[in-house]
């Protein structure tokens, strides 16, 4: 079954254009003008119920929109939208009782009063009967280790002890879907993997599915096998985390410790016919570059090992990360290049400011014509 069913969803935002200057001020008076803002640009994507799915992208590119939406807050511009079968803004009441959200900047806890009294107050909202929600508070609270926080005011509680009793709110009338808006936000290393290992839990056990976002890759890393990535209110790439790393990846490098004094002519020969790239760091140290899917690395390892007489002190291998392949695609705006074509990546770059800067001052002018700033 579908969790989360999206055709062409769109969101825009009209904004109030203000002119600048008293005269501006006072034409707005008269005459209000718009601009309208695409937020989320006919976006389509289909979760299963139990994936965990990664929601990325760089600030502004529409990915709260997009959960606001999912949620129900927000109704769509146009477009068609399903989440647990139901329309997010049309069925509310029920609607709401399937779902739990987590708006890691904002808390769902009542700020003054004891936390275990925020639960009891969601349990009345979400009409969780009492038989159901016992056992359900026992596994959060022994599972999230709240017993000592139960009865403080959340505004006493730290950051990483209000995102575990945010956690458990979300998740009290057992939904079959949680929204996770930077749940690990401002989070210390040990909390964030602590969360991270619940959550993965979480999603073993009752097959939760979870719609993650997220600026922090290890957070992907360690739950998603799934990656949505948006950009300008377009999604660029939907696919396997894996399939990311394959198709963006580098390739890998290995830097070698010799005994002895080696040159590069030396460690050319060894590799003879691998299309393989050395450079010599100093006369004991050596960097290979094994690009991707054209070579492999063993075979490079073992050609030196075996071949040529060489006294290895150390080895130490390299790959590109998460983070770096992610923020090339940004830079390149669009995931259908290959992560080794970096040339290409800057031409699109280099062509995507230009366009932007034509815009920009064809704004300019025309606003300068009408009399008002582009910016407004
Ligand atoms: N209520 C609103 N009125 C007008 N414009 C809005 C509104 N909400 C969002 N926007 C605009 O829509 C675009 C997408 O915003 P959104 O908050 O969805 O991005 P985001 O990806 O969640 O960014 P961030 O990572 O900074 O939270 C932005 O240009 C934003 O300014």
């Amino acid at each position: 079954m579908l969790a989360i069913d999206v055709k062409e969803l769109r969101k825009e935002f009209r904004v109030q254009k203000n002119r600048e200057g008293l005269g501006g001020a006072l034409r707005d008076l008269f005459k209000r003008e718009y601009n309208t803002v695409q937020a989320v640009k006919d976006i389509s994507f289909q979760i299963p119920q139990g994936e965990i799915c990664g929601y990325i992208g760089e600030n502004g590119a529409g990915k709260s929109t997009t959960i606001k939406m999912l949620t129900g807050i927000l109704v769509p511009t146009s477009g068609h939208l399903l989440v647990n079968g139901m329309v997010p803004y049309k069925e509310r009441e029920k609607f709401v009782r399937g779902i739990g959200v987590v708006f890691g900047q904002r808390s769902q806890l009542w700020w003054d009063i004891g936390v275990i009294e925020s639960f009891h107050l969601l349990r009345k909202v979400y009409r969780v009967p009492m038989e159901e929600f016992k056992p359900r508070f026992d596994e959060l609270v022994e599972r999230l280790q709240l017993s000592e926080l139960l009865n403080r005011p959340v505004r006493k509680l730290s950051l990483g002890q209000r995102m575990r009793c945010e956690l458990a709110a979300s998740l009290l009338h057992n939904p079959s879907i949680v929204f996770l808006d930077e749940p690990t936000i401002g989070l210390d290393i040990v909390v964030k993997s602590e969360i991270r290992e619940f959550l993965k839990e979480m999603n073993q056990k009752y097959e939760t599915t979870i719609l993650l976002t997220t600026h922090d890759l290890q957070d992907i890393e360690a739950l998603c096998s799934r990656v949505i990535m948006l950009d300008d209110g377009n999604i660029i790439y939907d696919g396997g985390l894996d399939e990311l790393k394959n198709r963006w990846g580098k390739g890998k490098e290995a830097l070698f410790q010799f005994a002895e004094t080696v040159t590069i002519g030396q460690l050319e020969q060894l590799t003879s016919g691998l299309p393989v790239r050395w450079k010599l760091e100093n006369e004991l140290t050596a960097r290979v570059f094994v690009p991707q899917d054209r070579a492999n690395i063993s075979e490079v390892l073992a050609r030196l090992v075996s071949g040529g007489g060489l006294n290895i002190l150390d080895i130490k291998l390299f790959e590109t990360g998460t983070d770096e392949i992610v923020r090339e695609i940004y830079q390149s705006g669009s995931a259908e290049h290959k992560g080794d074509d970096v040339s290409n990546g800057a031409q699109r770059l280099a062509a995507r400011s230009d366009t932007t800067a034509r815009a920009k001052q064809e704004a300019e002018q025309a606003a300068e014509k009408e009399g008002v700033s582009a910016d407004a």
